[in-house]
């Protein structure tokens, strides 16, 4: 028997995700050569520093000081991206590699939620692969698992945690108590979060995720900018106090769903039901929650970032590229009418938080701007004597329309006795 020639992949990024894919590769050679038929083998690699501890061995490897060099040299079948941006190099190596006539493998979701479409094309067109199960949910197979397990399925939910780090900062905090920047601190150290990671905390991580997810179950265009986004900045310990007397956990959650008017995209902080499933996943674990038309609903959990869960998907896409499976990257195969909807048209219960003077006649105030919207109360808590004179104010709504609560908190918000801006959580039932 002729022994198949070996994959020959090139490695452009050594940090957190590149490290990692060295390593696993290393670690599980002999499994990975008999499970893809072949040797997966390094031939060149490229970052910005040549010296830097890595904690695995490079010497094997060309270097290359230049990531473009890695897509121009014929020797390599595969260019493997993790060097993050959603532009700049990494755009031009992806587009290079694929001009060249060679299949990419990226966990780079921002490059994916800008780009993604148009790139899939281009790889369609060359016959080579672009595969990013890396680039959503980390180690979870979530994209194979839309692609091909769920394929027989109308998909009409997909939901879920999708940034490891918001997740990890929202779990300790309720846990510990601790404050958000100590705790961001401790997930950039653990490699959880981006370069930027104000791309983690604003939810703009998240909303790449969803754009690209939201792609592959509704075969709509890759549509970043129809993303409604909204981040973890404004999170109090006092929210996260409130969230656990009413019942509930506060998470990020990505959620792509089929209305009747067309598919909402939406990222924000989340009060879900604190006995349902998915606020039991805590730290720097994700969950997705697909919901298909025969099938019914799938949940799929496993560590959203971090090294070795990251490069563990990174490592899937080369063994099926190793072996010839090469699922086309983003099929445009929208079954009709399914366009984007506005967040002011989304309907749903909301917890609010206000803190108020304590005086006569707030609270009717408040209640009289809701009714004027028809906003209906479902629940309220307020305290008494609070210390420093501003008292929090708590309620819960009824489904009501975005729009009509965004402008009764408004002019809730210009109350003379109301202190600060209003804070809206939405509820998720
Ligand atoms: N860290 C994680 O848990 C996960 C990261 N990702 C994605 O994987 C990619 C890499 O992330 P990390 O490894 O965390 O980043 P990192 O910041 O740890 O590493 C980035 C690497 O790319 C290199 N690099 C950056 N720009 C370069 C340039 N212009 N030329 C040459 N080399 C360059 C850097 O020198 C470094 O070696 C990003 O797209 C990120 O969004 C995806 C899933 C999880
Ligand atoms: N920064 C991201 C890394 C994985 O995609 C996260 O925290 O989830
Ligand atoms: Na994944």
């Amino acid at each position: 028997m002729v022994a198949s020639a070996p994959l020959r992949i090139g490695v452009a990024g050594l940090g957190t995700v590149g490290a990692g894919v060295v390593k696993l590769l290393e670690d599980n050679r002999a499994l990975l050569t008999q499970r893809a038929g072949r040797r997966i083998e390094i031939a060149a690699v490229s970052a910005r520093r040549r010296a830097a501890d890595r904690g695995v061995d490079l010497s094997g490897f060309a270097w290359q000081d230049d990531p473009l060099a890695i897509a121009d040299d014929p020797s390599i079948d595969v260019v493997v991206e993790l060097m993050g941006g959603e532009a700049g190099p990494a755009l031009a190596l992806v587009e290079r590699a694929l001009a060249n006539g060679k299949s990419v493998v990226t966990a780079n979701k921002a490059l994916l939620a800008h780009h993604g479409s148009r790139l899939g094309q281009i790889a369609r067109q060359r016959g080579v692969g672009l595969c990013f199960e890396a680039s959503v949910a980390g180690g979870i197979p979530v994209i194979k698992a839309l692609r091909e397990g769920l394929v027989g399925n109308r998909i009409s939910r997909i939901s879920g945690i999708l940034n490891g780090t918001c997740n990890y900062i929202l779990s300790t905090m309720r846990e510990t108590g601790r404050a958000f920047d100590d705790v961001l601190a401790d997930a950039q150290k653990l490699g959880y979060a981006e370069a930027d990671p104000t791309l983690d905390i604003d939810g703009w991580d998240a909303a790449h995720k969803l754009a690209v997810l939201a792609g592959i179950a509704f075969g709509t265009p890759v549509d970043f900018e129809r993303v409604y986004v909204e981040g973890i900045r404004h999170i109090s310990p006092l929210d996260i106090e409130y969230a656990e007397e009413l019942g509930f956990r506060i998470k990020l959650l990505g959620t792509a769903v089929r209305t009747e008017r067309g598919i909402e995209q939406r990222v924000h902080p989340t009060m879900v039901q604190a006995t349902e499933a998915i606020a039991q996943v805590d730290g720097v674990f994700n969950a997705v929650v697909i919901e298909g038309d025969h099938v019914g609903r799938v949940v799929l959990q496993g560590r959203g970032a971090g090294a070795g869960p990251t490069a563990s998907a990174v490592v899937a896409d080369l063994v099926d590229l190793a072996t010839g499976r090469l699922s086309p990257a983003f099929v445009e195969a929208a079954e009709g009418g399914i366009g984007p909807v506005s967040m002011s048209e989304h309907d749903g219960p909301s917890y609010v938080r206000l803190m108020v003077r304590d005086q006569p006649g707030v609270i009717a105030d408040i209640a009289a701007e809701l009714r004027n919207e028809r906003v209906s109360m479902e629940a309220m808590i307020q305290r008494r004597h609070h210390p420093g004179g501003a008292v929090p104010v708590v309620l819960t709504t009824h489904p009501s329309k975005e729009a009509a609560l965004s402008r009764a908190l408004e002019r809730i918000g210009a109350l003379e006795s109301v202190l600060e801006p209003p804070r809206m959580i939405r509820i998720e039932l």
